[in-house]
């Protein structure tokens, strides 16, 4: 079917993690995105309340295109959360909100879309290297899991990866490593990377911490351990925070290998974008490149901290840019208006 651009929008965009829910709207072609706004998922039965409280707020127009990330793997019509209680259908939610497009995508694969648009005032890099242009790119990042993709080149294009990487074995790169697995093994049935590098992963590592170091753990939340950490208020805190970014590097360096990640590798989520300076200094960067025979591959690998405010949003919106490209006629009657950021 044939459509005017304008017959896109209003264009609503979405970021749906495990704890956060955060929106946007794009009301008109080349305009950007605005009214962002955040909600907690857990104060909403599902997508469609805490999106109707969204639009009613921001108000205006009904949105006709809907394109959102979600922290879960996406498998036909029916999503039902891991990490929350939120399920629902696709079509049942198109149906309610009364769009004409609507796109629920791995939030991962959405922020790797992202990537591409993203300037140098978004990112730190931490550590040395230089990005190969054409080449593979890895993302990774902590927040309420382990959210793990990339971007793989196709002729001009990017092609986003959509996997379950954050489920991938746990690895020890020392015997204090292996001690606090074998520690975690007593409580997981399988010590996955996300165990540890999440949120509830960070007050995980934290419990085998002291477990190792037999002493008794305080009940602190993961922002309680990375706050005390930062401050250096609690030795614990500061080594559960550096353990955290060193099983961080090995990750992050498995995925590079894996994927041939000239390219560079980006880091995102909820959690280290808020560690500053101490992630700079902390094994993260050593541990990527302690790889053998690969460290100086790897050494030639740049890696940056995604600072941007909201990529996942510029990513849900680079999704919809694609679709109404890629529909009949798209390419040439709809493809003038970014509406987002402008792409590689
Ligand atoms: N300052 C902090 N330091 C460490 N962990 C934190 C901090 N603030 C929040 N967290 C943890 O980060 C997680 C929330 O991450 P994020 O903001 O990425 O939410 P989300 O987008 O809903 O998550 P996801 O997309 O991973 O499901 C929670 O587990 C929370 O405990």
């Amino acid at each position: 079917m044939l459509f005017a651009p304008q017959d896109t929008y209003p264009r609503l965009v979405g970021d749906i993690g495990g704890t956060n829910a955060r929106f946007a709207l794009i009301r008109a072609p080349g305009q950007d995105m605005e009214a962002m706004l955040t909600l907690p998922c857990a104060d909403f039965p599902g997508p469609a309340e805490a999106i109707e409280h969204y639009t009613a707020k921001t108000g205006g127009p009904r949105p006709r295109w809907c394109a959102f990330g979600i922290a879960n793997p996406i498998d036909g019509d029916f999503v039902k959360m891991t990490n929350h209680h939120w399920a629902f259908s696709i079509d049942a939610l198109q149906a309610r909100l009364e769009l004409a497009h609507l796109q629920v995508i791995n939030d991962f694969t959405a922020l790797a879309l992202a990537l591409p648009a993203l300037t140098p005032t978004d990112l730190v890099a931490v550590g040395r290297g230089a990005a190969v242009a054409r080449r593979a790119i890895g993302l990774l990042g902590a927040g309420t899991g382990l959210g793990i993709s990339g971007l793989v080149p196709t002729g001009e294009d990017y092609v986003p990866l959509e996997g379950e990487g954050g489920h991938v074995t746990l690895a020890a790169n020392n015997a204090h490593e292996a001690a606090l697995i074998a520690w975690l093994a007593t409580r997981y049935p399988h010590v996955s990377a996300e165990r540890v590098l999440s949120g509830p992963g960070l007050v995980a590592l934290y419990e085998a911490h002291a477990a190792v170091a037999g002493v008794p753990a305080d009940g602190l939340s993961a922002a309680e351990i990375s706050s005390r950490g930062l401050a250096g208020a609690s030795s614990l805190c500061v080594e559960t925070l550096n353990t955290f970014c060193a099983f961080l590097g090995t990750v992050a360096a498995d995925l590079a290998l894996i994927l041939g990640a000239r390219g560079g590798v980006y880091i995102g989520g909820g959690i280290v974008p808020k560690l500053g300076e101490f992630f700079a200094r902390s094994p993260f960067r050593a541990r990527f490149e302690d790889k053998g025979r690969f460290s100086a591959y790897l050494a030639q690998i740049p890696t940056w901290v995604i600072q941007a405010p909201y990529p996942g949003l510029v990513g849900a919106a680079r999704a919809l840019e694609r679709a109404a490209c890629a529909a009949p006629g798209g390419r040439s009657r709809v493809c003038g208006g970014t509406g987002s950021r402008r792409t590689d």
